[in-house]
């Protein structure tokens, strides 16, 4: 009998018996993570080492049919989703309502305040680290609302104070492309190329590097990547316009075995890693995130957060399969202590 459709495992599809249920690990139980996933992010993410890994533990992923009413498949343990759109997130705000007994990784309403790049960054504003940990901070930006014309931006920047060069990015991130093209700006009055709703932000040099600090849960790992240069006063005095550019810090752009000035390339403070993850899973309300934070140039501890990254591309994170499995285990373990405690 076919539960609730495939179950992935890399390029085949294979189908779960009922009867297979419940015969491996954990606590003697076995543990069904139900996903919806686009097909991206299935080829990422549900790799086969993975697969294979948390099969040995008992864990189990089903793919969830989005045509089919939730609650009528399952019964799962776990959902892991990423899907765009106002359908889904009724769906899954629904089914938590309904089935309070399913981890659902992570609340619609939690993963909706990252994709506007003005409240995603709010968190960060209010943390209060002592300064022990290390400055923290984003940099300065303004919102350009869809409702201004283009042509007050020069004037909304002046007004606001930015300093120049600055990034423009698409005010909300929505899984499109489009919500990733971003623009360098070296003169106010070119911004009036482009169109709103945008955040503006100040460009801060940091040496052409970047920390990219994932999060699953309790467990921190950052790697580095290759990111803009720095640009200097001569080179802002010479050039104007605004400059698409492409994804920079992509996982192809690597940096963790560059030989690197170790000022620039120096991870951030452990201790300072923590607080950040465990204040920022707490007021975010998520478990499963990243982090992009840079080091302002020729500073030894002050860093800014620039991006915060709901489900990112943990395929690419070290050692994902291992982390990833304790953390599903750890979840259905928490889960039945509480229940023994009720
Ligand atoms: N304020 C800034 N100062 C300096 N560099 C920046 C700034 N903002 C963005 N960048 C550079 O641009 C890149 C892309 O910016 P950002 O991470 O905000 O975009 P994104 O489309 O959300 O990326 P992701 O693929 O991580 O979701 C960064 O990785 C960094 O290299
Ligand atoms: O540099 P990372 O690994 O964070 O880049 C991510 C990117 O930020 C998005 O989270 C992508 O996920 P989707 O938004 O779901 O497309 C990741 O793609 P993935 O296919 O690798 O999961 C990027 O890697
Ligand atoms: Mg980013
Ligand atoms: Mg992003």
């Amino acid at each position: 009998m076919r539960l609730n459709g495939e179950f992935s495992s890399g390029e085949e599809e294979e189908v779960m018996e009922k009867s297979e249920v419940g015969t491996t690990p954990f606590s003697g139980q076995k543990v069904v993570v139900g996903y919806a996933l686009t097909a991206k992010k299935k080829k990422s993410f549900l790799q086969p080492n993975f697969i294979s890994l948390a099969r040995s533990k008992g864990i189990y992923f089903v793919a969830i049919d989005v045509n089919k009413p939730l609650s009528e498949q399952g019964p799962f343990d776990i959902v892991l989703h990423k899907l765009s759109g106002e359908e889904w997130r009724d769906i899954i705000e629904d089914f938590r309502q309904k089935h309070p007994d399913v981890i659902v990784l992570d609340p619609p309403d939690a993963i909706q305040h990252l994709h506007n790049r003005q409240s995603m960054l709010q968190d960060v504003v209010d943390l209060n680290l002592s300064e022990s940990y290390g400055k923290v901070g984003i940099p300065s930006q303004l919102v350009i609302t869809k409702d201004k014309d283009s042509s007050s931006i020069p004037y909304e920047v002046t007004k606001a104070g930015l300093k120049l060069p600055l990034v423009a990015k698409p005010l909300v991130v929505d899984g499109t492309a489009k919500s990733h093209e971003l623009f360098l700006a070296y003169d106010e009055f070119s911004l009036s190329e482009l169109e709103p709703p945008l955040v503006l932000q100040e460009f801060v040099n940091h040496g052409g590097l970047l920390f990219k600090i994932y999060i699953v849960g309790e467990s921190i790992k950052v790697v580095r990547r290759f990111s803009l240069p720095n640009i200097s006063k001569r080179e802002l005095s010479k050039v104007a316009g605004v400059y698409r550019f492409p994804r920079v810090s992509c996982a192809a752009a690597s940096a963790d075995d560059a030989d690197l000035d170790p000022s620039i390339a120096e991870h951030p403070p452990r201790s300072l890693l923590e607080k950040l993850a465990k204040e920022l899973r707490h007021r975010l309300g998520l478990r499963m995130f990243n982090v992009d934070m840079i080091r302002e140039y020729g500073t030894k501890d002050v860093f800014y957060v620039i991006d915060i990254n709901y489900f990112p591309g943990y395929g690419k994170m070290p050692n994902y399969e291992p982390v990833f499995t304790d953390f599903l285990l750890n979840l259905m373990q928490n889960k039945c202590k509480k229940k023994l405690t009720v």
